[in-house]
C-alpha cells in the first residue's frame, strides 16, 4: 500500500469514527469533546472556532471553540470573541460563498486593510495558516468551521474532500443538537409552568379549605333550618336541578355550596355565574364561551362557564335577572345538555348539574312576562325555600356567637361574647337584610369593641323604611312576620295594655290568653313595645 492510499484509509476511518460520535452527540458539550479530542489532531490543527449565522441573518457568533485557556497568545487577548460579528467581514462571507475550503496565510492576511480583529488576535496567538470550511444543513449554509495551524502547509488541497466530509458531519450534528436544545428549553418551560400550576393549585386548595372552614358552615338548629338540611341531604346525591328561593342574604349561596359539597361532584369546583352582575351583551359569552374573532373584541378563544362546570355544578345566582333572550338559550342548553360557543361550528356535550337561586318571586315574574314559564318548570325540579331570619329568631344567638368568633379572630380583637340585653335587641329586630345584615352588623360591632363582651349594638334606623319601600308584589313576607308587626302595632296603640276594654286583645278581637300565647310564640317581649329609650324594631 503506498503512502497516499494509507493516508486516504486513515482519513476514511477518522471520518467513520467521527460520524458515529457526532450521531450520538446530544449536547453541545458532547460535540465539543469530540472535536477537541478526536478531530484537531487528525487534521493537524491546533485550534478551531465554529461560528454560526445568527437569526438576524446579518451576524455570526461562535457556537463551539477551543478552550480559551489553552490558546497561547503573546498579547494576552483571547482570539475567541464572543460577540456578534458581521457576516460580511471579508472572511466569513468568503467561506460561505465557497463550496471548497478556503485557506489563508495569516501573515499576508493581517496585512490586508480592514481585516477583522479576531484574525489579528489569532495571528498574535501564533497561527500561521487558517482554513475555513462552510457548514451546511442540507444545502443551506449555516456557518463556518475555522481551523488554525501553528505552521504553514497543513491544510493541503489533496485533503479538501476529507475536510468537507468533516464539515458535513458537523452540520448534521449541530442541527440535531440545536433541535435538542430547543426541545429541552421547551421542556424546561413546561416543567416550570407545571411546578407553578401545582403550587397555585395547592395554594388554591388550601385557601378553599380555609374559606370553607370560615364561611362554609351553616349555623342554626331551628326547626326551619332542620328542614332545609334535610332537603339538602336528600337532593345532594342526585343530579336533580335545585332552585333555591329566599330573601336577600338568607344564605342561598351557602346552601348551594352545601348541595355541591354533599354531591358526588364535590371534588370539582362549583362554578358560579351571577346573572345580575354581568352586562346582558356579555352573558352569552360568559355562559357558553366564544371562538376567537367571533365578534368585535373576541381577541382570544374563551371557554364558557358551562364548559368549565363540566362534570361539576353550575350555580346560577340571581336567575330572576336573566334577560328573556338568554332565558331561551339557557333553556335550550338545559334541554339538550349541549352548548355552542359563539362563532363555534359544532356543539359541545356537557354534563352539568344546575343550582339556581333568586330572591325574586318567579311566579310573579312569569305573570309580569319577565320570566319564561318553561324555564321556571325546568329549574323548579327541587325547590328549597330559605326562611328569613325573623322566622327563626332562635338561631340568632348561635349565629351571633359564630360571627363574633369569626371577626374577633380576623381582626385580632379579644371580643368574648355578647351581653343578654344586646342579644335581646338583636332578636327583636326584623332583619330585612337577613343573615348578611346580621353578619355585617357583628363585624362592625366587633371592630368597635376593644375587648370583652359586646354590650351595645347599633341597629340601622333606616332599614324599616327601606324594607317597607320594597315592591309589594315581589316582597316576600311571612304570615308570622305580618302577624307580629300587626300585634306590636296594636299593643303599642294600647300603650302596652293587653287585656281590658282598651287593651290590645279587645282591639284584635281575641281572648287575652290567646294573644299572650301568640306574643310568646312570636318572641314579642315587653321591651319591644314599652319605650326604654333604646332603639329596637
Ligand atoms: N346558616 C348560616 N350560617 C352561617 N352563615 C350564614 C348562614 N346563612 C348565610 N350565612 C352567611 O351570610 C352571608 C350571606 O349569605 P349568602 O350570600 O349565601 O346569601 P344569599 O341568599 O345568596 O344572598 P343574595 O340573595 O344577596 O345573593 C354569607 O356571608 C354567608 O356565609
Amino acid at each position: 500500500m503506498n503512502t497516499d492510499t494509507h493516508a486516504k484509509n486513515d482519513e476514511f476511518e477518522t471520518l467513520l469514527c467521527f460520524s458515529k460520535a457526532v450521531a450520538a452527540a446530544r449536547h453541545r458539550s458532547d460535540l465539543w469533546e469530540i472535536v477537541n479530542e478526536q478531530l484537531l489532531e487528525n487534521i493537524g490543527a491546533s485550534y478551531y472556532t465554529l461560528c454560526l449565522i445568527n437569526e438576524d441573518a446579518i451576524t455570526h457568533s461562535p457556537f463551539l471553540y477551543s478552550p480559551k485557556n489553552k490558546i497561547k497568545t503573546v498579547t494576552g487577548e483571547s482570539p475567541v470573541m464572543l460577540q456578534l460579528h458581521p457576516i460580511h467581514d471579508g472572511i466569513f462571507d468568503k467561506a460561505i460563498e465557497e463550496e471548497e475550503p478556503v485557506v489563508f496565510n495569516m501573515q499576508s492576511l493581517v496585512r490586508r486593510k480592514g481585516v477583522p480583529t479576531y484574525i489579528i488576535h489569532w495571528y498574535n496567538a501564533g497561527v500561521k495558516e487558517m482554513m475555513l470550511v462552510r457548514i451546511c444543513n442540507g444545502k443551506e449554509p449555516k456557518g463556518v468551521l475555522y481551523l488554525y495551524a501553528l505552521k504553514t502547509g497543513v491544510f493541503l488541497q489533496s485533503r479538501f474532500s476529507f475536510f468537507k466530509g468533516i464539515a458535513d458531519q458537523l452540520g448534521t450534528g449541530i442541527s440535531n443538537i440545536l433541535a435538542n436544545e430547543t426541545v429541552e428549553l421547551q421542556l424546561e418551560e413546561i416543567r416550570k409552568y407545571k411546578t407553578q400550576l401545582e403550587q397555585e393549585n395547592s395554594y388554591l386548595k388550601e385557601e378553599r379549605r380555609k374559606d370553607k372552614q370560615l364561611t362554609g358552615k351553616a349555623i342554626g338548629k331551628s326547626a326551619a333550618m332542620g328542614k332545609i338540611y334535610d332537603l339538602v341531604s336528600k337532593v345532594a346525591p342526585s343530579d336533580a336541578t335545585v332552585l333555591i328561593l329566599g330573601e336577600t342574604g338568607t344564605g342561598k349561596e351557602l346552601i348551594a355550596h352545601q348541595v355541591h359539597e354533599a354531591s358526588p361532584r364535590h371534588d370539582k369546583l362549583m362554578i358560579k355565574v351571577n346573572c345580575a352582575a354581568i352586562p346582558a351583551n356579555l352573558l352569552e359569552s360568559e355562559l357558553f364561551g366564544h371562538e376567537k374573532g367571533s365578534y368585535t373584541g373576541a381577541l382570544e378563544k374563551r371557554i364558557g362557564k358551562f364548559e368549565l362546570a363540566n362534570n361539576s355544578t353550575l350555580f346560577l345566582d340571581e336567575i330572576g335577572e336573566l334577560p328573556l333572550e338568554m332565558q331561551a338559550k339557557l333553556l335550550r342548553a338545559l334541554q339538550e345538555k349541549e352548548i355552542e360557543r359563539i362563532g363555534g361550528k359544532s356543539v359541545i356535550k356537557v354534563n352539568v348539574r344546575i343550582i339556581a337561586a333568586t330572591n325574586k318571586n318567579l311566579e310573579a315574574e312569569i305573570v309580569a312576562g319577565r320570566f319564561r314559564s318553561d324555564l321556571y318548570y325546568r329549574l323548579c325540579v327541587f325547590p328549597i325555600s330559605l326562611p328569613p331570619l325573623r322566622e327563626r329568631r332562635e338561631d340568632i344567638p348561635e349565629l351571633v356567637s359564630f360571627f363574633i368568633e369569626k371577626y374577633a379572630v380576623g381582626s385580632g380583637r379579644k371580643v368574648t361574647g355578647i351581653a343578654p340585653k344586646a342579644l335581646e335587641k338583636l332578636k327583636a329586630y326584623s332583619w330585612p337584610g337577613n343573615i348578611r345584615e346580621l353578619e355585617h352588623l357583628i363585624e362592625r360591632t366587633v371592630l368597635l369593641t376593644a375587648a370583652g363582651a359586646i354590650t351595645e349594638v347599633s341597629l340601622p334606623t333606616r332599614n324599616k323604611i327601606l324594607f317597607a319601600s320594597q315592591h309589594p308584589e315581589t316582597q316576600v313576607r311571612s304570615l308570622a312576620d305580618v302577624e307580629r308587626e300587626h300585634i306590636l302595632k296594636m299593643v303599642k296603640l294600647s300603650k302596652g295594655k293587653i287585656s281590658g276594654p282598651n287593651g290590645a286583645a279587645a282591639k284584635l278581637q281575641l281572648p287575652s290568653t290567646t294573644l299572650i300565647s301568640k306574643m310568646q310564640k312570636l318572641g314579642i317581649r315587653k321591651e319591644h313595645f314599652i319605650d326604654t329609650g333604646k332603639e329596637h324594631d
